[in-house]
């Protein structure tokens, strides 16, 4: 199995903007070098060039558009976020949603411009779908999970087990995460234990009074 991955998106939650962003950074720096596995961050585009310059983890994009560099006003292009230090980006995040054509776009032009890959999905057939674009990653989030602190990996496994299913009968080299309500080390390792590769989770860690607590936790029984 590839060292388990966890990607923590921090929104637009206030508790994840500036200074707050380098503070859970640090610890996920720590603890990812710590433990063996991987942490990654996806803050808002206004704090990806100071995490990248400041830390040494993963820092992504939490979307890009399907748009190249040129005449356009107020996108995001995937070199851009690149060239700002962006190391991946998600795609299609289900608060981010694109049309099944622009996240083929996106996706190209993400991978064109050097960045790692994952790409949100919503259910079974939109899991089998995104492995067709071969990302590094599909994330799979049910919607009605997402920020209810009801984890995924306990409220609907099946919806996991089955992705893990349609995402390698199409593709077997694209890794999966489990996502929504995820904020304990037993949701990672239930999580891992249902096949995929790690964990997406934003509100369980940013919102936390002790976001370096909860990311100990995560880690604990991986
Ligand atoms: O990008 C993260 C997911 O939408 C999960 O969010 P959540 O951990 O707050 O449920």
């Amino acid at each position: 199995m590839a060292t388990p991955f966890i990607l923590i998106n921090l929104k637009t939650y206030t508790e994840g903007f500036g200074h707050n962003a380098q503070k859970i950074a640090q610890s996920a720096e720590r603890i990812a070098h710590e433990n063996d596995v991987r942490i990654g961050l996806a803050p808002g585009y206004m704090d990806i060039h100071p995490l990248n310059v400041h830390y040494s983890l993963p820092v992504f994009a939490q979307h890009v558009d399907a748009v190249s560099p040129g005449a356009h006003t107020g996108h995001i292009v995937a070199e851009a976020v690149k060239a700002a230090g962006a190391t991946g980006t998600l795609i299609n995040h289900s608060e981010r949603r694109l049309t099944l054509a622009d996240v083929e776009s996106a996706h190209t032009m993400a991978r064109a411009a050097g960045l790692e890959t994952v790409i949100c999905t919503n259910n079974v057939a939109t899991s089998g779908a995104a492995a067709f674009f071969s990302p590094d990653y599909i994330a799979i989030e049910p919607p009605e999970l997402i920020g209810s602190g009801v984890s995924v990996s306990k409220a609907d496994p099946e919806i996991i087990e089955r992705s893990v299913e349609a995402v390698r009968s199409v593709r077997e080299t694209v890794k999966v995460l489990t996502g929504a309500g995820i904020s304990t080390g037993e949701c990672v390792k239930t999580a891992l234990d249902l096949g995929t590769d790690g964990v997406l989770l934003a509100s369980g860690v940013v919102k936390a009074k002790d976001p370096e607590a909860v990311l100990r936790d995560l880690v604990s029984k991986i």
